[in-house]
């Protein structure tokens, strides 16, 4: 059986908040984000550099992956976050506001330069109108890439939309970078909930982020971790189903047939394919 990397639960957490930083060493998140971004004020964005290169150096994290998000591209903390996160070596350096291949390139040769070693993976933020109209050709645009995070916040600003429950405005922009996902092979993670208070509102966030496909969801608050590690694995029904495909076609198999059919719905080898799948993330988180 393959392994998967688990990626159901990502935690955000600001780079200046030193709590948090330690706390999260005993939460149970699947990946953290170190954040350079949006969650630290501009006069606190050195000190927070510092502070969150020797967390995701320190290999104190168990076996979370630990990725840093520096400051957007056009930003005066770009290039100096890239550096040092480069010479941290965490798993990924997480890039805000990708909108093209070619800056995709770019920060492919920064981490080159800056010497990182070749696990710190890049995962791409699709963020903007422009990111979502370029999914594809960012999510094909180097191996180095292996993530795409979506950046929901930014989006619902950009295209002026509302957040409302069920999230019709942007689901348009989610497919688009769904599609990309799939089909350049990469892992594609969810945006956040803002209301840490409502984790009715949550959940059904996550199952609608599952249904659609996403691998996991990036989080904002300790609360959100329970939920979203439920939802985004298999459930015991879905394992025990995906058990009895794989055990059926394999008898049907050795009886000659290509089709049989599992609590009265037709299996085919694809549906094996995908009940290996389950299985596989099933192992990987420990279920
Ligand atoms: C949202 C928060 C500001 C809420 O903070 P607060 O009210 O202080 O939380 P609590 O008092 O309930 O905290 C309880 C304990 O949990 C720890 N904690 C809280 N949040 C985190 C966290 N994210 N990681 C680790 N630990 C956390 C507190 O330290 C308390 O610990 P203790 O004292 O030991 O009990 C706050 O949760 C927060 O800052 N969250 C993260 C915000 C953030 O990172 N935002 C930026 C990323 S989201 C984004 O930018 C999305 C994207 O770009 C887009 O466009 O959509
Ligand atoms: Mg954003």
């Amino acid at each position: 059986m393959t392994s998967l990397q688990p990626r159901r639960s990502v935690l955000y957490m600001p780079g200046a908040n030193e709590r948090a930083l330690e706390k999260a060493k005993t939460l149970p998140a699947d990946a953290l984000i170190l954040d350079l971004e949006d969650a630290v004020a501009p006069d606190a964005k050195e000190a927070a550099r510092s502070r969150v290169c020797a967390a995701a150096a320190s290999g104190s994290y168990g076996k979370r992956e630990v990725t840093i998000r520096v400051n957007g591209l056009e930003t005066e903390w770009h290039d100096a976050d890239l550096r040092a996160a480069a010479a941290a070596g965490p798993s990924a350096v997480v890039v805000p506001k990708v909108n093209s291949a070619s800056e995709v390139h770019n920060i492919e040769r920064a981490l080159e330069l800056g010497g990182a070693p070749d696990q710190t993976k890049i995962w791409a933020m699709l963020e903007t109108p422009v990111a979502m109209l370029h999914a594809a050709e960012i999510a094909a645009a180097s191996e180095r890439l292996t993530v795409l995070v979506m950046g929901t916040n930014d989006l619902a600003k950009e295209l002026h939309a509302e957040f409302v429950p069920g999230r019709g405005p942007l689901l348009g922009g989610l497919s688009l970078c769904l599609l990309a996902a799939r089909a350049t092979g990469k892992v594609i993670l969810d945006g956040v909930y803002n209301n840490v208070k409502d984790l009715e509102g949550f959940e059904a966030e996550c199952r609608q982020g599952r249904e659609y496909g996403f691998d996991g969801k990036t989080l904002i608050h300790p609360s959100q971790l329970e939920p979203c590690n439920r939802v985004f694995a298999p459930s015991p029904e879905e394992i025990d189903r995906s058990r009895r495909i794989i055990a059926a076609f394999d008898e049907a198999r050795v009886a000659g047939r290509g089709v049989v059919t599992v609590d009265g719905r037709m299996i085919e080898n694809l549906h094996v394919e995908e009940a290996r799948r389950v299985l596989a993330l099933a192992e990987a988180v420990g279920d």
